[in-house]
């Protein structure tokens, strides 16, 4: 496994399969990538099944344990199962998708080699939802998560962007969990550096309170040091997990240690080798390369990595995020 200077080993890795989308997120950061509008049609630019094949063979040379799709819309690829299905079989297979297409494709999935599902839900009302993705899809969306965990997918994460718009939901979105068997939930702290609304900031470290006062149990997950809370007792003695909800706060901004334990290397949907969701000054095309070039170039990605919030981006005087000067030559060439 590689390790890159600051002691992160890089245990996994994360592929944008497209930037499009059938919905328009109004915080979407579309993976650091911008606007995921436009034709939803596929791209000449993106890549194409035998790539992506490609470079996670390569990336299983190097033990990488798992692979999480993303986008865009990764369902909008109709080549999923199959990129699935020649996934190195090392490799645990995860997906993070709004859910619509998952009706009718799901067992599809499972039989290919998925082994995990995240849906992004960020409201239990039609409206609200539709308020926050300007989409009328909600019905879809739960009927995808339904059809996730009938193809087997428990438990299913729900993700929720927590903002301005959607913190007062928090709670119900709690309860729904803990009520719903199979069910669990991932508050993801806004980030606002790729969508420049810094205003719909909330303070996620009274989410941490909040939950905290009222959780069973509070772990530490080694992946970016997340804590999970265990919401209710749980009343089975043969699953200690049935009647309780499980909420893992993702919170890169604000958790000192979060860059910290980061263990994952980025793809785009372009193909370029990505060391940080937030930075696009370390970008690395994989275009026509062969193996042993992929290989080199996953290397001097490795090599690049730099945790983002705590040393490339530091706290000046007045508590605010600034570019680590160190690095400001890095930006200079991007
Ligand atoms: N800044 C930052 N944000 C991340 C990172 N990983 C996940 N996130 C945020 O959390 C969102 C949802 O992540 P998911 O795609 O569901 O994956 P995950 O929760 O990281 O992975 P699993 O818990 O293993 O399923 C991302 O789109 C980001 O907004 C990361 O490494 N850095
Ligand atoms: C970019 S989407 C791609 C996958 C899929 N389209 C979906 O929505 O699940 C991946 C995740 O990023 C989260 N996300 C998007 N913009 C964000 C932002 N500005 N801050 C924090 N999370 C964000 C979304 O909620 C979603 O869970
Ligand atoms: S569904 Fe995902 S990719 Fe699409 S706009 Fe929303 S967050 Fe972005
Ligand atoms: S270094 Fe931090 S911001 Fe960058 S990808 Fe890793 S956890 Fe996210």
């Amino acid at each position: 496994m590689l390790t890159d200077e600051f002691g992160r080993e890089v245990s996994g890795v994360r592929v944008s399969l497209t930037d499009r989308c059938n919905f328009d997120c109004v915080y979407c950061h579309n993976e650091g990538l911008g606007d995921t509008r436009g034709p939803m049609d596929p791209q000449d630019e993106e890549m194409e099944t035998d790539d992506v094949v490609r470079f996670l063979e390569v990336a299983a040379e190097f033990d990488i344990e798992a692979v999480k799709f993303t986008g865009g819309e990764p369902m909008l690829r109709q080549d999923l199962e199959e990129i699935i299905r020649r996934t190195p079989d090392q490799m645990e297979v995860s997906l993070t998708t709004n859910g619509t297409f998952l009706p009718g494709r799901a067992d599809d999935l499972v039989d290919a080699g998925l082994a995990r599902v995240n849906v992004s839900q960020d409201a239990l009302d039609p409206e609200d939802f539709a308020a926050v993705t300007k989409s009328g899809a909600y019905d879809k969306v739960l009927e995808g998560v339904d059809a996730a965990l009938e193809a087997g997918l428990d438990p299913v994460k729900l993700n929720m962007v927590v903002f301005e718009h959607t913190a007062g939901y928090v709670p119900e979105m709690v309860d729904h969990v803990a009520e719903n068997d199979g069910l669990q939930l991932q508050l993801i702290e806004y980030m606002p550096e790729l969508t420049g609304r810094p205003e719909w900031n909330i303070d996620i470290e009274r989410v941490h309170d909040w939950l905290a006062e009222q959780a069973a149990d509070i772990e530490h997950r080694e992946m970016h040091d997340r804590r999970r809370y265990w919401i209710g007792e749980g009343d089975s003695s043969t699953d200690p997990n049935a009647g309780r909800g499980m909420v893992e706060i993702v919170d890169p901004v604000e958790n000192p240690t979060f860059c910290a334990n980061c263990h994952r290397v980025r793809v785009t949907h372009e193909g370029y080798l990505k060391g940080c969701l937030n930075r696009n000054d370390d970008l690395k095309s994989m275009g026509e390369m062969t193996k042993p070039e992929i290989r080199e170039t996953f290397r001097e990605v490795v090599e690049s990595r730099v945790p983002y919030y705590g040393e490339y981006m530091i706290k000046n005087g007045d508590g605010e995020w600034e570019l680590n000067e160190k690095y400001l030559e890095d930006y200079a060439q991007a």
